[in-house]
């Protein structure tokens, strides 16, 4: 249960990479970043949802939080792991998508889970670029239990793929683009 343990051994980015460069428009150190979709289970504003809320920090950092409570339970007054994960892809996603203004979808989420996190609990989730190559895009998080400098509940990385924005399109709703735009008019028009 030690922070001396960190359980990820193999390397990480495992691909050589370019240093994350964020974009021009890029949100700035303390801006509260907005829900990048209403619908989305993350950061919208369903019944039951995670309802995560990010603001950018220093040095191209994310924090995003998420509180646990009686709809995340797996284990009697414990947070399912399934829904850390997905706290961890919806922080990790605001990084990428938030930083280098690029469409991209998870391609592969690892997490560990280091200490139980109770209902009524809350993680303090910070996440960062780690590299690209091409349009592979490598980001990883730690979250804190109760405080930011709380003991590491857990940690993910995350591999990120840059897509079209056909891929919202063709795959999901085929007005997915007017969707996005009526959570956040303009984001969806940057030229990455
Ligand atoms: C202007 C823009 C504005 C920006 C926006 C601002 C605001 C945004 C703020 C916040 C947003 C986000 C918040 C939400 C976060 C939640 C995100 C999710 O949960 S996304 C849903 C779950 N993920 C899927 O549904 C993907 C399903 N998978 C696919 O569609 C494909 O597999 C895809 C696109 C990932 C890759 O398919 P291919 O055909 O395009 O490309 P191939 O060649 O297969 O992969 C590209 C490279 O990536 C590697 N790769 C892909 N998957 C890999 C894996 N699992 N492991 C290792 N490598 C993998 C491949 O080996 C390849 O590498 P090599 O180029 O050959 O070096």
């Amino acid at each position: 249960m030690s922070e001396e343990r960190p359980r990820q051994r193999t390397p990480w980015p495992p691909v050589p990479t370019e240093p994350p460069t964020p974009h021009a428009q890029a949100p700035g150190p303390g801006t509260k970043l907005q829900v990048h979709y209403d619908e989305c289970f993350g950061c919208g504003e369903l019944d039951g949802g995670l309802h995560m809320r990010s603001t950018v920090g220093e040095h191209a950092h994310v924090h995003a939080e998420f509180t646990v409570t009686e709809a995340h339970q797996g284990a009697p007054g414990l947070a399912h792991g399934g829904l850390l994960a997905c706290a961890f892809d919806e922080a990790l996603g605001s990084a990428v998508g938030n930083l280098l203004q690029r469409p991209a979808v998870t391609g592969k989420l690892e997490t560990d889970f280091l200490r139980p996190v109770p209902v009524g609990s809350t993680l303090f989730i910070t996440a960062k670029l780690d590299g690209t190559a091409g349009r592979k895009i490598y980001a990883s998080a730690d979250g804190r239990l109760d405080s930011a400098d709380g003991p590491i509940a857990v940690r993910a990385r995350a591999l990120f793929v840059e897509v079209a924005f056909e891929h919202f399109t063709s795959h999901g709703y085929a007005d997915a683009m007017e969707r996005f735009r009526r959570t956040r008019p303009q984001t969806w028009d940057i030229n990455p």
